[in-house]
Order: structure tokens, then sequence, then C-alpha cells
């Protein structure tokens, strides 16, 4: 694992009185017993129904299920964004279940990067600026001194945006907005990136680089969970769970995708190739053809 990449720190130095983290935990996140209750005065909704899920360091898992499953629901509740109605969440060994608003947004800070289908980027700052964001408010990289143009500009460049640092997202591809996104979810050093639907808005070529850029962060050691319904990503995770009314359960390899939502494919960009070609080591490691896709359909060029 190289420097760059991942060097998480979850807030294991604060001193709120949470349980201190485990800097060898064997999970990035774990979920015991989870249940997540939607309350109103007519009904109660239960999202999620007593889910176990752990994920590995460097692992990419992918989140499948219905419209209405309780997909976003375990993506917010593992995002430290909603809190459990019952059972327990560690985040790196620490007991997270109870945080208090404030813990929980330093906690994030320093252990999350998001990912979303749209790419939610400020349609007026630079792809550098916008990669710097999160570090605004502490006007450093969350848990160091590092400098964040410096880091974010860093960034950029690992996901072959080196040449577009100071372009505006309307002069960017779609796939190259995605990739700006990737380095702003990256520029705490997190140990986890939460992506909802990460190639929703991108034609299935573009979406494979971006699920090969996912690839790379794992192979830093920085673990990827996506919610999706797009197939390509089951392709790409290193396993797959599904959740059908909010009870999850792994996915075998080779189990039939049709019974669970899957679009028929993601064709909602129009992704130009301009002939640029793959780093073979943009997040600082060599690309790892062994953790690439098994079954996946040839990739085009990059589009970058
Ligand atoms: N804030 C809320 N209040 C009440 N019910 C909610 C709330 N958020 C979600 N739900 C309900 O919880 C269940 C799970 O919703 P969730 O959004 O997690 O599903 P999903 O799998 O992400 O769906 P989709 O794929 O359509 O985005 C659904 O029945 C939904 O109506």
């Amino acid at each position: 694992m190289s420097d760059d990449g991942a060097s998480p720190d979850d807030g294991s130095s604060s001193t709120d009185g949470a349980t201190p983290p485990d800097a060898a935990a064997e999970f990035v996140v774990e979920l015991r017993g989870v249940t997540k209750e939607y309350r109103s005065a007519s009904e109660t909704v239960v999202a999620l129904d007593d889910v176990d899920f752990t994920v590995r360091p460097g692992e990419f898992v992918a989140v499948v299920g219905p419209s209405g499953s309780g997909k976003s629901t375990m993506l917010n509740v593992l995002g430290l964004l909603d809190v459990p109605t019952r059972g327990e969440q560690y985040l790196r060994g620490r007991d997270v279940t109870a945080l208090t608003d404030e813990e929980g947004t330093d906690a994030r800070k320093r252990a999350i990067g998001f990912v979303f289908q749209d790419f939610h980027l400020i349609p007026t700052l630079t792809a550098t600026e916008n990669v710097e964001l999160p570090t605004l408010f502490d006007g450093h990289v969350a848990g160091t001194d590092e400098d964040p143009t410096a880091r974010a500009r860093d960034l950029l460049s690992r996901v072959g945006l080196g040449d577009r640092l100071d372009h505006d997202p309307t002069q960017l591809s779609g796939g190259q907005k995605q990739r700006v996104a990737i380095a702003r979810a990256l520029v705490n050093r997190p140990a986890l990136v939460l992506a909802d639907e990460p190639t929703g808005n991108l034609d299935r070529e573009t979406g494979a680089t971006i699920l090969e850029e996912f690839r790379r962060i794992c192979d830093d050691g920085v673990s990827v969970v996506a919610v999706t319904h797009d197939e390509l990503v089951t392709r790409f995770a290193d396993r797959t769970v599904e959740l059908v009314d909010g009870v999850l359960r792994e996915r075998e390899a080779g189990e039939p995708t049709d019974d669970v939502g899957f679009s028929a494919s993601t064709d909602g960009g129009n992704e130009a190739a301009d002939g640029e070609s793959d780093d073979a080591d943009v997040m600082g490691g060599e690309s790892d053809d062994a953790n690439g896709p098994a079954e996946s359909e040839p990739v085009a060029e990059d589009e970058r």
C-alpha cells in the first residue's frame, strides 16, 4: 500500500470518550444486528432488518437490491448520516453506535468519503477547488498538517486529470467529473469510500473506467461500498450483498442477477473517448489485473 493512497485516521486520537479504535481492526466497518425503522403516526417501516455486515480494508463491496429494499438507508447508516434503531456499529474497531452529532461529523470527515451518481460538484469552482472542499473548514487535510491544494492536485493527477486541474466542471466530461468526485472523496485520506450509484449517469465504457478507478483505490487499502442497480459494478466488486425488504444476504458467485432490480444498461451519458490512455499506477500502486473483473467485457480506452 502506498503512502499516498490511504493513511486512514478516524479520530482515534480524539478525547471524546468513545471506544478508541483499534489500528489493526479486522474490519473497516461492522454492523451487528442493525435494524433501522422509520416510524410515523400510521406505520412503521423496517428499512433494515437485523443486518450483519462487515467490510475489510481494501475490499470493494457492491450492495444491490430492488427499489425500496433499504440500500440508501444502509449507505446513510454506514456514512454516519443516520443512526440505527437497534444494533451496534463499528468504524475501524471504534464503537460509533451512539456518537453525538459532533463526534459523528468528526469521525465521518476523517474516515469516510462519498461519491454520488450526479457528482455533486460546485460548477463555479475549479476541479482543484472542488477536491479541496472537504478540507475548507479545517484548512488542512483531516488529521494532518498537509496542504489541501497540494493534496488535491496530486490526487487529480493520480486519477488522470493532471491537465484539467483548473478546469470548471462544465468543461469536463461525465467520467472526468466522476474522477474529480473520487479525488474529492479521497482528500481527507479516508478508510472507506461510500458510493451511491457511481455509474448511474455514465455510459457503460465510462462506467467501467470509473470502476477500475475504484479497484485502484482498493489496491491502496481503502475500502469501497457501492450501492447500485448497475450489474457492471458487481463484476468489479470483490463481493456482492443483496438487500430484499431490509434483509441482507451474501450473493454467491455466479448467482443470477435478473431478480434484484438491475437496470438493463447504464446508458445515461454520452462520453467520447479522447484518446488518452489509462495510467498503470494512478493511485500509486500497480494496476492489478488479478483484482479486476473476472468476467467483464472488454473495456475501451479510457475516456479521459
Ligand atoms: N425518511 C424516511 N421516512 C420514512 N420511510 C422511509 C424514509 N426513508 C426511506 N424510507 C422507507 O424505507 C424503505 C427503504 O428505503 P431506501 O430509500 O433505503 O431504499 P432503496 O433500496 O435505497 O430504494 P431505491 O433503490 O429506490 O433508492 C422504503 O420502504 C422507504 O419508503
